[in-house]
């Protein structure tokens, strides 16, 4: 990066620099030149010598240069004339790295930013960097591999983080020869480790801008550098400002906690579930028990072991059902019922780890009808450490819409089964920068690339291959990966059938299957020779199977298919044991921890422990409710559901036409009324937990937020908006039927309807709380509201003294009786056969009777908080 003194003339070379320069600037470029040098140890002394130099010739720095220069930054100097800029960001965070603007001041505001294109998308990291002149057309520029004398290609500058631009701004202006920062600390927590480059283009004799390789080979320091400390630098011509740009769009990302290396280790993880029902014709016949179904445990993983390290992507292959999610879902600590151990950095698992840890499932579990970018700014604003402000959050997220490529589709609805949004591919790295945002030291994938096109699919390992190289450790399960993507795993693990069959390097999967016998016959992706070999396909028994088989009858040759199989697999199994457990045992000790990491291990372990949150109660409850209302809007108000309200409302209208003076039909269409608006809650919220159950293991697994935050921010999203619609309902209904026409009473009798919906939609939560699972939820949901219903004595007048107490706690019991309340007196009359008759006295009104408001109002009190508590201990008992 630095043009290197030569040896033996670094004194020499220092000075001449500094005459060159002059001042100040000659200080500078000699610390530039001691750069080249500060693995030598020379930096300090280089310095010391820059600035003895620097100091004699200050002097002689020239007023009039200054005031050339100033004159050249004037409005209209800087950016009409050519100079090559040249930009060292220098063990920058990767997240850092872009949308950073360098601006030149002092003239018409001339700032560029400069970001990476297409990174997310795994791109050359070389190329694609863009220099973009604010008000200027942007200016794409490819960056050279500069630190190639530092024996660093360009990938490897990523891996370290560190890098390098060289960029030439191909305008008039005369070069400025030097720039400073200004007030760097007030931009970036982390100034220390930048430094800037500028340099005037050198021509050659032939007017020719020379090359990188030119100007190393020339020796010259044909640049000036600013080592880190801003202040010194202030003695500029012109101003070469880095600050954070202020369109908030391309601000740069907030610095998140460095990523902790972790190495992941797992040992002999077994697996197993009980197949309660699960028949067996042998149990049968041997207990002579024909029906009896015996309860049985199925082995899911038997035994497997592997090692992956930070900076390395580990790839699981195996036939579908062998195990894989299984085992990721283990790792990722989301399963807990296993036997082996799992350590990170050898320090035992525990629970608080599943922070550091991303875990990408084969589903995508997002909100249908979310933006890509609310999606991300929702995760970001509840898993970003309270450190951070709203703005730095806001920014994180929009920093991984970019690394990720999805700009295009970032105010697309994300989409799901009933709603078109994004395209899967799409939606799987939606789901990625979910787990991206916090930046985990360990990220597991499910099959991420399953359904995407082979280019969509390395574009996808590409960018998984980034994060391991920004020191990650990532894991992914991979469903018939090209050879490409099979090669840029690390190391490959084959199950078949919970066992392991190969575990090591991927390039070496091929030679250790030759080294026991098989080998693929003719050029084949090694991925699919593997997965033929988890299944027990093999090339190299079909010759001898082909031999016998037309002297063998066709139902005994599928037997002996399934036996060469069963046999196959029996042989990668033994093999495995005998040479790739024991070599695992040395990796394993030969690996041993630097004291260091291990430190820091304990002591974050001490940090994680210690359960803290994100973010506050109250800031929880304000993303999650309005995260909510985005989402249950649709629901709650879509057109089928409007729809539905609305013909009922004219239909129950029409049938009770003014039926002012017809007490009794007003009496059934207040029943109505009560019973439509008990059934439509009730079965709309039995939903909302059961649908969210997997949205709400994932989010409560890593740690988002409390239960009670998201708990209340649904429940209080869904009362006002499950209100709106029986309101318009009432409107409707109410004055069509001709019911009391006076404003207190209508307020009222909306009231007794609204309180019946809050109760019967606590009720709904509570079933669906308990049952989470819609079927049942449905089935307990009727069987409630019908014994509710009856309960309440509308259709049988003797009902058993054992179920009398029913009534009480029915919500359509005392619904009911409130809206008769609303609208009848305990002695009002109206006019029957007999002269006048009371309405206390016609039949469904003496089954609730009149009167006994606050009762009633009290019930539905106690039954609204009661359900919603039983929804909530419900919620709180369900495994995640
Ligand atoms: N809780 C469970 N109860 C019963 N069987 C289970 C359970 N979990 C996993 N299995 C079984 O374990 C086996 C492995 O499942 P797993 O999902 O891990 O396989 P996989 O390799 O990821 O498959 P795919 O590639 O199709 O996703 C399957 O046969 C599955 O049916």
């Amino acid at each position: 990066m630095f043009p290197m003194a030569p040896a033996g003339n670094f004194e020499g070379d220092v000075k001449r620099v500094v005459s060159e320069l002059g001042g100040h600037h000659g200080r500078v470029a000699a610390a530039a030149v001691a750069a080249a040098d500060v693995e030598g140890g020379r930096f300090h002394e280089a310095n010391a010598i820059a600035n003895s130099s620097a100091n004699a010739n200050a002097a002689r720095v020239s007023d009039e240069e200054t005031a050339r220069a100033r004159a050249g930054a004037s409005p209209g100097g800087v950016g009409e004339k050519a100079f090559t800029a040249r930009l060292n960001i220098i063990d920058l965070d990767e997240d850092l790295r872009r949308n950073w603007k360098v601006a030149v001041e002092g003239g018409p505001r001339k700032s560029f930013a400069v970001d990476v294109e297409a990174a997310g998308a795994g791109a050359d990291p070389r190329k694609n960097w863009a220099l973009a002149v604010e008000d200027g057309p942007r200016r794409s520029f490819a960056v050279e591999p500069v630190t190639e004398s530092m024996g660093a290609g360009g990938m490897d500058l990523l891996a370290r983080k560190s890098i390098s631009l060289e960029g030439i701004w191909q305008g008039e202006a005369e070069p400025r020869r030097s720039f400073s920062y200004e007030d760097a600390a007030a931009l970036t927590p982390r100034r220390s480790s930048w430094s800037l480059d500028v340099a005037p283009p050198r021509k050659s004799a032939d007017g020719k801008r020379h090359s990188e390789g030119d100007r190393r080979k020339s020796k010259s320091p044909s640049f000036l550098a600013f080592p880190c400390e801003p202040r010194d630098m202030s003695m500029e011509l012109a101003k070469l400002t880095i600050m954070p740009p202020l369109n908030e769009s391309v601000e740069s990302t907030p610095k998140l906690s460095a990523t902790l290396p972790v190495s992941l280790k797992f040992e002999n993880i077994e697996y197993r579930v009980s197949n309660e029902f699960e028949s067996s014709w042998k149990d049968v016949k041997s207990w002579g028990q024909k029906f009896r179904r015996a309860r049985r445990e199925r082995v899911i993983l038997h035994g497997i072991s592997g090692r992956v390290h930070p900076g390395e992507m580990l790839g699981m292959l195996g036939p579908s059902g062998s195990g894989k999610t299984s085992l990721l879902q283990i790792l990722a600590g989301r399963c807990s019922k296993y036997e082996g151990t799992i350590t990170h950095n050898d320090v035992p698992f525990v629970k608080a780890m599943t922070r550091r840890t991303g875990l990408v499932t084969q589903d995508d579990i997002l909100y249908a009808h979310l933006t890509v970018r609310e999606t991300l700014v929702c995760a970001a604003l509840l898993r970003l450490p309270r450190e951070l402000s709203r703005k730095e959050k806001l920014r994180r997220a929009q920093d991984v819409i970019t690394e990720l490529g999805l700009e295009r589709c970032h105010n697309t609805m994300v989409g799901g089964s009933y709603v078109r949004g994004v395209s899967g591919g799409e939606r799987k790295r939606v789901s990625i920068g979910c787990e991206m945002l916090t930046d985990p030291s360990l990220l597991l994938l499910d099959e991420p690339t399953s359904g995407l096109d082979s280019t969509a699919a390395l574009s996808m390992v590409r960018t998984m291959r980034n994060l391991a190289q920004s020191g990650k450790t990532i894991i992914s399960t991979i469903h018939q990966p090209s050879s490409v993507i099979f090669h840029m795993f690390d190391k490959v693990l084959l199950l078949s059938e919970g066992q392991p069959m190969f575990y090591g390097k991927g390039s070496a999967a091929l030679d250790y299957f030759e080294s026991i016998g098989f080998h693929p016959t003719f050029a084949t992706n090694p991925a699919d020779f593997l997965l033929d070999l988890a299944n027990g396909v093999t090339h190299n028994l079909d010759d001898l199977h082909r031999e016998v088989s037309s002297a063998v009858p066709r139902r005994r040759r599928a037997k002996d298919q399934a036996e060469e199989r069963n046999c196959v697999k029996k042989i990668l199994k033994e093999a495995y044991i005998a040479h790739i457990v024991q070599e695992s045992k040395t990796e394993s000790m030969s690996r041993e921890l630097k004291p260091k990491t291990f430190q820091e291990m304990e002591s974050y372990h001490d940090t994680v422990s210690k359960r803290e949150w994100s973010t506050s109660w109250p800031q929880q409850f304000a993303i999650l409710s309005r995260r909510a209302l985005k989402e249950r809007r649709h629901d709650s108000f879509s057109a089928p559901r409007i729809l539905e309200t609305l013909l009922v409302a004219v239909i129950s209208g029409l049938i009770w036409w003014d039926s002012s003076d017809k007490i009794e039909d007003q009496v059934g269409l207040l029943f109505f009324s009560s019973t439509i608006w008990g059934f439509f809650p009730l079965f709309n919220s039995i939903f909302t937990f059961p649908q969210e159950r997997d949205m709400l293991r994932k989010e409560r697994s890593s740690g988002m937020y409390r239960l009670s935050a998201y708990f209340l921010a649904q429940s209080t999203v869904d009362v006002p908006m499950e209100l709106v619609l029986p309101f318009i309902y009432m409107v409707i209904v109410y004055w069509m039927g001709g019911l009391k026409a006076n404003a207190v009473a209508f307020l009222a009798t909306c009231a007794a309807v609204m309180s019946n919906v809050l109760v019967a939609q606590g009720l709904g939560l509570a079933i669906g709380a308990v049952c989470m699972n819609i079927k049942h939820a449905s089935t307990s949901a009727s069987v409630m509201m019908l014994t509710f219903l009856l309960a309440g004595g509308f259709y049988a007048k003797d009902i058993a003294p054992a179920l009398r107490w029913l009534k009480y706690v029915s919500f359509s019991y005392h619904g009911f009786k409130l809206e008769l309340n609303s609208q009848f007196g305990a002695d009002d009359e109206y006019p029957c056969s007999t002269g006048q008759c009371r309405v206390a006295d016609i039949d469904a009104v003496s089954t609730v009777g009149l009167g006994g408001n606050l009762v009633s109002a009290l019930a539905m009190l106690g039954l609204f908080v009661g359900f919603r508590l039983i929804a909530y201990i419900a919620l709180r008992r369900t495994k995640i």
